[in-house]
């Protein structure tokens, strides 16, 4: 088969770096919940093909920065989402890692996630994240309890399954566009990627 057409394309494959941020978890006080509900999470809601980098590491400011620089600058990732660290305690330093690496602060998703997270918990004001550019990639962080993953990336719908408030992964794939990753391309049901008429290219299985 010679001729390509829309039909029959795949979708580019993305690399994304899942960390892990938990001192109890990364010496083994408890089992990591972190890493499998972001990989679970990712895999139901992208088409793409995902190469997954994994981290699980202690609470340790120069350590999460430099998993950060390492993920981005030597592995490649597109997309690095972390999860835990982002509250008031002492060793909570997710946040200042994060921006320690960063090139471009991007507010609006720390803004959006505590606004998603306070329909579900009135302590989501204590929760720190930020999002962050560095070269190429786009950084992310989310809260440490396992379940605020799906809740901050997709968002609440009521009961007939209409959207209340929209996820932060809403904004991602556009956010990539823009700083020259793969086009990712969201599986509706989950979560729906918006990105204006002028950016989208035609859907999967759709001829152009
Ligand atoms: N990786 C994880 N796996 C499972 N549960 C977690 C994980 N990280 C956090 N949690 C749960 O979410 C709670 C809040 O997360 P937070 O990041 O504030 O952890 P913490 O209390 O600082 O402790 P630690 O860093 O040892 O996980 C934890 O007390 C724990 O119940
Ligand atoms: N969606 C969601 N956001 C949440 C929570 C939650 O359960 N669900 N927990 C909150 C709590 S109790 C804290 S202390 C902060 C910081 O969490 P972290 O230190 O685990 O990152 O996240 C908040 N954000």
């Amino acid at each position: 088969m010679t001729v390509s057409d829309a039909s029959e394309a795949v979708p580019e494959s993305v690399r994304i770096g899942i960390v892990s941020i938990s001192d109890r978890a990364s010496t083994g006080v408890y089992e990591d919940k972190g890493l499998p509900a972001l990989q679970a999470w990712l895999s139901s809601s992208l088409h793409n093909p995902i190469l997954f980098e994994a981290r699980l590491i202690p609470d340790e400011r120069p350590l999460i920065a430099q998993t950060l620089r390492d993920l981005v600058d030597v592995t490649g990732c597109d997309l690095v989402l972390t999860t835990g660290g982002t509250g008031p305690a002492l060793r909570d330093v997710t946040p200042e890692a994060t921006l320690d690496v960063a090139d471009k602060e991007m507010p609006g998703f720390g803004e959006q996630m505590r606004q998603i997270s306070l329909r579900f918990v009135p302590t989501a004001i204590l929760s720190r994240q930020v999002a962050v550019i560095r070269k190429k990639a786009l950084i992310i962080n989310l809260p440490g309890q396992p379940k605020a993953i799906a809740e901050t990336l997709a968002g609440l719908k009521d009961a007939e399954g209409k959207q209340i408030v929209d996820g932060i992964f809403a904004a991602v794939p556009y956010c990539i566009d823009l700083i020259g990753g793969p086009y990712l391309e969201t599986r509706d049901e989950i979560v729906r990627g918006f990105r204006p008429k002028s950016a989208q290219r035609p859907a999967l299985g759709q001829a152009a």
